[in-house]
C-alpha cells in the first residue's frame, strides 16, 4: 500500500456503521429516502476539562462529501450480505438506488482553526434524510479525533508561552492514519513542526528532527559520536546529552561545538531527554553561555503534556524548544471528544418544516431543535459572547438575549451597538457543489493562531478556566423548552405523585 494524498480522495462511503446501511435502506423502503432533514455536528463539552475547543478536520469532511458514491466494488460488497433466512439484506433495486447516489446536500461548517465551544455546531448537513443520515459516523470520525488534537496542542503550545513546540508523536499514535491527522490536527493547532516524514510530504508541515540514543551508542564514545553527527550535519547539530551522564554530555556537545566553529558552523543546540529537566536544563545553560554559546538552544523531551510544560515554566527551566509525542497525538488524558451528530428539523410530507428535539433525562443531552447557526460578538478584539440563533432570526435587532442551554437562569442580554459580529457556521457545500475555497494549512493555522487571540487569558487557562457565555437566543430557547414539553406530554399542570 502506498499512502498518497488519494487515500483521502477515494471513496470511502463503506466506512460507516452498518446500522447507517440499515436506516438508510429502511428510509428507502419507506418512501423517506429523499425527504429533507437537517442534522448537527456538536460536543457538549470541552476537552481536557479546558475552557475552549479548537475545531479542525473540515479539509478531510470535504474529501470525503465530494468523493461520496458507492464504488461497484461497495455495491458487490453489500449485494452479498444476507439475513439470518439466507435472503438478501438489501435488495437489487436499492444496490440501484445506491449506485446513481450523488451528493446532493447543503452542508455549512465551522472553518477549521476556529474556537468553539458546547452545543455550537461545528457541521451542519441539510438534504435528502438518506444522505445525512450516512454522513453521520464518518463526519464525527473526523471531526472528533482532528479538533481533540487540535485542542491539546493549542493547550500544550499555550503552555510553551510562544516557545516552539515540535510534535513527536508518530511512533506512539493509533495507527497510520491517527498519525498523520495528528501530525496536521498539532500543526493546526500551533505545533511548529512534526518529525512525521510522511506528514510532511503530504500536508507540507515542516519536518524537524534531532537523533536518538542509538546512534551514540553505536560508537565507542559519545564524543566521537558527536563528531560524527557534526561531520554529517555541520548546519543541523542538536546533540542529544543525556545517554550515559547528563553533564557530561554537554561538555562534549559544547567541545564538538567549538570544533564547528572553527569550521565556521554553529551547532544548533542541545537535547535532554531524562532526568530532572529544570534543574539539568540550567545547568546547560549555564555551561553553554560560560562555554560562549549563548545562542544553543535547549530542546526537552520525555513524556511532556501542557501540565509539565506549566511546571517547568513555572520552575524556571532553560527550555527554548518543547518536543511533545504521546501524550499530544494520543490525547492521553482524553481520548475522545464525544461529539455528536443529531438531527434537528425535518421536511413534513406538506414541505413545512418541523423541528425535532430528542428528550432526554439529562438536560445535556437535549438537542437544540431547528435549523439554525451561531454568531460571535467581539468588542474592542476580544470575544465577548456566542449566540446560537435560529436561521429565520432577524440579526439586525439591536438587542438580543441570550440563555444558558442547560441552565436557564443564566441569562445575557446583548446590545449589538458597537459589537463586531462573526458568523461561525459559513456555507461549503450547496446541493452537493462546493462553494467554499479552501485555505492551505498554513492559512488554517494562522486562523487558529487569530481566534485563540480573539479570547481572555482567562478561558484559556489550563485549569478551572472561566466559562465562556453561550446562549440560545430567547425564541430559540422558548422553541425547545416547548418542544421537550410536547413530547412530554406535559401540560402545564402539576402531576399527581
Ligand atoms: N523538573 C521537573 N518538573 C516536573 N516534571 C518533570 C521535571 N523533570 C522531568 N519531569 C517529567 O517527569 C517525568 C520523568 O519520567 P521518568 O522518571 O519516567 O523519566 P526519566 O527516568 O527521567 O527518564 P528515562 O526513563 O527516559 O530515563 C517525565 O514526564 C518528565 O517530563
Ligand atoms: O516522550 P514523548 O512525548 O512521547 O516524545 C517522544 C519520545 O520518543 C523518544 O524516545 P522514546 O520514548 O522512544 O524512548 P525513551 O522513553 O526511552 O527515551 C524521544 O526521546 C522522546 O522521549
Ligand atoms: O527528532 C527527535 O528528536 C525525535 C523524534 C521522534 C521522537 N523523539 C525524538
Ligand atoms: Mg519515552
Amino acid at each position: 500500500m502506498k499512502i498518497t494524498k488519494d487515500l483521502y480522495q477515494s471513496s470511502l462511503a463503506l466506512l460507516t456503521d452498518f446500522y447507517q446501511l440499515t436506516m438508510a435502506y429502511a428510509y428507502w423502503k419507506s418512501g423517506k429516502a429523499e425527504q429533507e432533514a437537517v442534522f448537527n455536528l456538536f460536543f457538549r463539552k470541552n476537552p481536557f476539562q479546558g475552557g475552549f475547543t479548537l475545531a479542525a478536520g473540515l479539509d478531510y469532511v470535504i474529501d470525503f462529501c465530494r468523493n461520496f458514491r458507492f464504488d461497484k466494488d461497495d455495491l458487490e460488497y453489500l449485494a452479498e450480505m444476507k439475513n439470518s433466512d439466507g435472503t438478501p439484506t438489501f435488495e437489487s433495486a436499492f444496490m440501484e438506488y445506491l449506485e446513481h447516489m450523488e451528493f446532493k446536500c447543503d452542508l455549512e461548517a465551522v472553518e477549521e482553526g476556529t474556537v468553539i465551544f458546547p452545543h455550537t455546531p461545528m457541521v451542519k448537513v441539510k438534504g435528502p434524510l438518506i444522505q445525512c443520515q450516512l454522513l453521520e459516523t464518518p463526519l464525527l470520525n473526523i471531526m472528533n479525533f482532528q479538533t481533540l488534537i487540535a485542542t491539546k496542542a493549542a493547550r500544550i503550545t499555550y503552555a510553551a508561552k510562544g516557545d516552539s513546540v515540535l510534535e513527536f508523536g508518530l511512533r506512539r499514535a493509533q495507527g497510520i492514519d491517527g498519525a498523520l491527522a495528528a501530525s496536521r490536527a498539532s500543526y493546526i493547532g500551533g505545533c511548529s513542526a512534526t518529525s512525521n516524514v510522511m506528514a510532511g510530504k503530504l500536508f507540507g508541515i515542516p519536518v524537524s528532527g534531532t537523533h536518538a540514543h542509538s546512534w551514540i551508542m553505536s560508537f565507542d564514545t559519545e564524543l566521537e559520536a558527536f563528531e560524527a553527527y557534526a561531520d554529517a550535519f555541520p548546519d543541523k547539530c542538536v546533540f542529544l546529552v543525556d545517554t550515559y551522564d547528563t553533564i557530561n554530555g554537554i561538555k562534549n556537545a559544547i567541545e564538538v561545538g567549538k570544533i564547528l566553529r572553527a569550521k565556521g558552523k554553529e551547532m544548533l543546540g542541545i537535547r535532554i531527554d531524562s532526568g530532572d529537566l529544570a534543574y539539568y536544563s540550567n545547568i546547560a545553560r549555564e555551561m553553554l553561555d560560560t562555554a560562549g554559546f549563548p545562542n544553543a538552544k535547549i530542546v526537552a523531551s520525555n513524556d511532556l503534556d501542557e501540565q509539565i510544560i506549566t511546571s517547568l515554566k513555572i520552575q524556571e527551566a532553560s527550555i527554548d524548544i518543547w518536543g511533545v509525542g504521546t501524550k499530544l497525538v494520543t490525547a492521553y488524558d482524553q481520548p475522545a471528544l464525544g461529539a455528536v451528530y443529531k438531527l434537528s428539523a425535518i421536511k413534513n410530507t406538506e414541505g413545512k418544516w418541523e423541528p425535532k428535539v430528542k428528550v432526554s433525562q439529562q438536560s445535556i443531552k437535549i438537542n437544540i431543535p431547528g435549523e439554525h447557526n451561531a454568531i460571535r460578538f467581539i468588542r474592542n478584539g476580544k470575544a465577548v459572547a456566542d449566540m446560537i440563533y435560529l436561521e429565520t432570526e432577524d440579526l439586525s435587532k439591536t438587542s438580543f438575549t441570550i440563555i444558558d442551554p442547560i441552565d436557564p437562569t443564566k441569562r445575557k442580554k446583548i446590545m449589538t451597538k458597537g459589537l463586531e459580529q462573526e458568523k461561525l457556521l459559513i456555507p461549503i457545500f450547496i446541493a452537493g457543489q462546493k462553494v467554499y475555497e479552501r485555505p492551505n494549512l498554513g492559512q488554517i493555522k494562522e486562523n487558529a493562531r487569530r481566534n485563540l487571540n480573539l479570547f481572555d487569558k482567562a478561558h484559556k487557562r489550563l485549569v478551572n478556566p472561566h466559562i465562556y457565555p453561550v446562549g440560545l437566543e430567547e425564541s430559540l430557547y422558548q422553541l425547545r423548552t416547548d418542544l421537550v414539553f410536547k413530547m412530554k406530554n406535559y401540560d402545564g399542570e402539576e402531576s399527581n405523585i
